[in-house]
């Protein structure tokens, strides 16, 4: 059964329109990949004669439900702006002239200002489960939102950065790069699944005086051995140890200048003003303090990779502030400076927005530094290196920052800069995707500080929860596996539930529940499929040839019109850039499955009757695996 079959099935129901006529009229539908866009049409040609109106014009009003009880599908008859008549009469009355036959939809429903459409069970049924099945991974994704020019695709993909998880070396992965991570990747695959090119850039926090500060403390106490082995570790170890020693003779030093001695060899003799020596020799390109820094770098980065992996995230780039060259950072200093952009203050360069932008967004912005009196550059100097950089590297289209909100100034100086640069245009391109706090995040060792802290203790705690129930934690093959992906599951699932701009408490027994909407809720459902097309011993020859107009039941057809709902659901996605947006959906359709199972048996079900069931929930499994991948779940087959 080809991939059209789906929809050539429902086209050859409808003899007014074509594949053509459609992509002709309304080139921003793409029937092959979402069926519902084919509905909407539909419904804009069979309302428009009614009407008066042009289908182009119904058509792009024409909303989805959040609930199955109100329809697949309604018309706001206000949106249509029609001159003299009350919503609720034109509704009865085009509801009334809807054709009783329609091969696609019931009769419409006038409900106050809105016409409800429901789709018939028996075609949609008959023509959206082979399309799954054949579809298969590719069900949700449409390749041509991503194009350049979706009339002309040798004009090739739209491209977009996105820049996530970017922890700093040597220094706690926290809360924020958690988020950031898991946001991140999410938006990524998002993206790709929309027919974008996608370059996914770490950008490493490795870069400053604090490095030259490690680098000193690795001289003192560094262990090779350690440093191979746990670089991630080691390096934080060293970090915490020489910074608390700077600290103790910093206050020291202070002490003593209070008591009136003089403190200036103190002073040029500290840690602190050695690692600034030894910074300006990094950034001076002395090859030994850069070889080392490199190591740390280097073999930070494949740790991080293997945990990545973890994850299934992989970067495309691992970028970061030291890759930003100061060459780079010189030549927009001048172009800063002859645009009048900044301004010297007592050595120091700075951006006044104050100054430079009247009332209130001048005021929101404030002044911000870009120059140190002594010369060195900063975190936002960096990034407007870094941006310009990209831009250059890869003429992105557009370009995501998946940043915790507590740098939106930050990144909203950062735009205003490339804007007032003169590249209005690449400012435009680029979004700041910001996410609230996590609350309470510890783990059972203590402070989190490392992303494999963190998904180590909800896989142990992951692991006690499933040894609670013996018997079937005896049937599980892999254990310590299983409850490494349920944990990953359940932190992730647990970050995506909410509006990215909420806080939330990070809590172990909540997220790694079965019971409630958990990520182990989601991997049950998604077992439970796949155990049910291992059982049911049907073959894929007689689940293609099921005889599906026997899934009448209100159940399937509920079932099937959720199923329906998923490419819109994507596409939406692309609008919200909520992960939640998806989140939401899968736990109804996972709840509207669940309910299914005690009215559709497969098992004990004479044959006809159980490949088409089992048809019904290979489309489910198929659609819920499609949803959790996308969300950077890995679905458990068992
Ligand atoms: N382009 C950027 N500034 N990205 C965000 C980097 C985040 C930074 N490393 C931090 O931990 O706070």
């Amino acid at each position: 059964m080809a991939s059209a079959s789906g929809i050539n099935q429902l086209l050859s129901r409808l003899d007014n329109l074509t594949f053509d006529s459609i992509s002709e009229k309304y080139p921003t539908t793409h029937p092959e990949v979402n069926p519902y866009d084919l509905y909407r049409v539909h419904i804009g040609e069979v309302l428009a004669p009614i009407i008066g109106v042009a289908p182009e014009k119904i058509h792009p009003l024409i909303q989805w439900t959040n609930t199955l009880d109100k329809g697949d599908f309604v018309l706001p008859i206000p949106a249509l702006r029609i001159k003299g008549a009350k919503p609720d009469a034109l509704g009865a009355e085009w509801a009334a002239k809807f054709p009783e036959d329609d091969p696609l939809f019931d009769k419409p429903v006038a409900q106050g200002p809105f016409l409800s459409f429901y789709a018939k069970g028996a075609p949609l049924t008959q023509s959206l489960i082979p399309m799954i099945r054949e579809l298969g991974a590719g069900y949700g994704r449409n390749r041509f939102l991503g194009l350049k020019d979706p009339k002309d695709p040798s004009q090739g993909k739209k491209r977009i950065v996105v820049e996530f998880s970017s922890p700093n070396i040597a220094k706690p992965f926290h809360a924020g790069h958690l988020r950031s991570t898991i946001i991140g990747s999410f938006l990524a695959n998002l993206y790709e699944g929309a027919g974008w090119d996608v370059v996914r850039i770490n950008y490493l926090g490795d870069w400053g005086k604090q490095y030259g500060l490690l680098a000193l403390a690795y001289v003192r106490y560094g262990d090779e051995a350690a440093l191979k082995k746990d670089p991630i570790d080691h390096l934080f170890r060293l970090y915490v140890k020489i910074n608390a020693e700077k600290d103790g003779e910093l206050a020291d030093i202070e002490a003593r200048k209070k008591e009136g001695q003089d403190v200036s060899d103190l002073l040029a003799n500290s840690l602190d003003e050695q690692a600034r020596g030894y910074f300006r020799k990094m950034t001076d390109k002395d090859q030994e303090a850069l070889a080392l820094w490199k190591r740390f770098r280097d073999l930070s980065i494949v740790r991080y990779k293997a945990t990545y992996a973890r994850l299934n995230i992989r970067f495309d780039e691992y970028s970061g502030e030291s890759q930003v060259t100061e060459e780079a950072m010189e030549k927009v200093a001048k172009e800063m400076a002859a645009k009048g952009i900044t301004k010297e203050d007592q050595g120091a360069v700075l951006v006044d927005f104050t100054e430079l932008i009247p009332g209130k967004e001048g005021k929101r912005l404030g002044k911000t530094v870009i120059r140190k009196r002594d010369g060195t550059a900063l975190y936002l100097t960096r990034d407007i290196a870094e941006l310009l950089g990209r831009y250059e590297k890869y003429g992105f289209d557009h370009m995501i920052y998946v940043v915790a909100s507590q740098q939106d100034l930050h990144l909203q100086q950062l735009f205003k800069i490339i804007e007032l640069l003169g590249y209005k245009d690449i400012a435009q391109r680029c979004q700041h995707i910001n996410f609230g706090l996590v609350l309470g995040m510890s783990t059972r060792r203590g402070t989190v500080k490392f992303l494999d802290d963190i998904l180590r203790d909800c896989a142990d705690h992951m692991h006690d929860v499933m040894r609670k129930n013996e018997n079937k934690y005896a049937q599980v093959e892999d254990p310590e596996g299983t409850a490494d992906t349920l944990g990953i599951s359940s932190v992730m699932t647990q970050d995506m539930s909410g509006k990215r701009g909420n806080n939330y408490t990070f809590d172990l027994a909540v997220m790694t529940s079965f019971e409630g909407d958990t990520g182990p809720y989601l991997q049950y459902a998604h077992t439970r499929l796949s155990s049910i097309k291992r059982r049911a011993n049907v073959t894929d020859e007689e689940l293609a040839e099921a005889d599906l107009s026997l899934l009448t039941e209100s159940h399937a057809v509920n079932v099937v019109r959720l199923l329906a709902q998923w490419p819109d659901v994507a596409q939406n996605t692309l609008r919200t850039l909520e992960p939640t947006t998806v989140v939401t959906y899968l736990f109804r359709l996972t709840h509207v499955i669940s309910s299914s199972y005690d009215q559709l048996q497969v098992v004990g079900s004479e044959p006809a009757l159980k490949a088409a069931r089992m048809a019904l929930y290979d489309a489910s499994r198929i659609v819920v695996g499609n949803c959790m991948r996308l969300l950077g779940l890995s679905p458990l087959e068992r």
